[in-house]
């Protein structure tokens, strides 16, 4: 499958994520079309060229067109997809009514649709069936990459030669794309870690200690490994930057909204107010993940507990009891 390299690279969705994104393409040399779904944020946007909403303080590149207009998207040669993940399916089918059906998608949002429990590229090959579809995943705080700061992701495909020919395109001097073909393990990894994130910060939130959270870490790391084993996703996957590389910075920094969350979640506050308004991604996939984990034994503790805490099933202090007080077994 080749894309038409002369069109724009489309992105869908005008958030902290998608307008980082929309600087980096544009930093590596594409023209961008940026959509968003506010016609007057869109104008503001346009005028400003600053997104002062999500990405505070960061110009927008000179080659970025931005639009309300979703038909505007339709000559591009691909299309990255960053909106909530929980918004993907009803994205999907507002973009197949304006886009080629070879046009490739490109999932940017890390997420499994909670009422389906579908994988988001399954939701995605369900609505336009035969297009291409891609995912890109990986350690990347959007200020970070929209201030330039040196970032690596990774970028999976069925077809390898379309993974690699959209890795270079987005790739520039400070944001790195590497390629492959592991689709469900990429978008595992990125799923899966927003919900351990949460976990993480309730320990740090609860004042628990370094000690609890790099073990919270480790056999957080267990658990989406057999997770993703159990769902088709290759260990070598999980072992780097979609999977451990962005456990590691989710679990580690109070930038990260999921660990933000949990970290309020451990200092008392109630759900509803320690999400503040913000996206939470592990809260609207702890659920489905852990559905999932059971329909294939997948023993998940840590996730387990972080949805029964979501759901008010167990208080913080039971779910750090059910963890520690667990038979003891062995590691592997
Ligand atoms: N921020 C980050 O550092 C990173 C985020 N991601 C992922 O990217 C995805 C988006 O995150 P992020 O950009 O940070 O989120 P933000 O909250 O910053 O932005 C979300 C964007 O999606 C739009 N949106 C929400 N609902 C809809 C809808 N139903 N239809 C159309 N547009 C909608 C919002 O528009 P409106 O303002 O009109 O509500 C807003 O522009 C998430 O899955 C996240 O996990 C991945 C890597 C890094
Ligand atoms: O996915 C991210 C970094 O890779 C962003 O994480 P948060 O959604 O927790 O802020």
């Amino acid at each position: 499958m080749t894309t038409q390299p002369s069109g724009p690279i489309g992105i869908a969705g005008a958030g902290a994520w998608g307008t980082a994104l929309a600087n980096a393409a544009a930093t590596a040399g594409n023209d961008v079309v940026l959509w968003m779904r506010s016609p007057e944020q869109a104008k503001a946007l346009a005028q400003t060229r600053t997104n002062a909403r999500f990405l505070p303080g960061v110009p927008l590149h000179g080659r970025i067109r931005v639009t309300a207009a979703l038909g505007d998207l339709a000559s591009s040669r691909a299309v990255l997809l960053v909106t909530p993940a929980q918004t993907t399916r009803e994205m999907t089918a507002a973009l197949s009514s304006v886009l080629p059906p070879g046009t490739p998608l490109v999932l940017c949002a890390k997420g499994i649709e909670r009422k389906s429990k579908a994988f988001l590229c399954d939701v995605v090959e369900g609505v336009r069936p035969g297009s291409p579809v891609a995912v890109l995943s990986g350690p990347s705080f959007a200020d970070d990459v929209a201030r330039g700061l040196p970032t690596a992701v990774t970028l999976a495909c069925g077809d390898a030669a379309l993974a690699e020919e959209l890795a270079t395109a987005l790739s520039g001097p400070t944001f790195r794309v590497y390629h492959g073909q592991d689709l469900r393990g990429v978008e595992i990894g990125g799923a899966a870690k927003n919900v351990l994130a949460i976990a993480c910060g309730a320990v740090a939130g609860k004042g628990l200690g370094e000690s609890a959270k790099a073990a919270l870490i480790a056999r957080g790391f267990a658990e989406l490994l057999r997770f993703a084993r159990a769902y088709g996703g290759k260990a070598e996957t999980l072992m780097g930057l979609s999977g451990l590389g962005d456990l590691v910075l989710t679990c580690s920094s109070a930038h990260s909204r999921n660990f933000a969350f949990g970290q309020r979640l451990g200092q008392g506050m109630s759900v509803a107010e320690a999400a503040g308004g913000k996206l939470v991604e592990g809260a609207a996939t702890a659920s489905a993940l852990v559905a999932l984990a059971r329909a294939k034994h997948v023993d998940m503790p840590i996730a387990e507990a972080v949805d029964r805490i979501l759901s008010g099933a167990w208080t913080l202090d039971e779910a750090v009891d059910a963890l520690m007080n667990r038979p003891i077994k062995s590691e592997h």
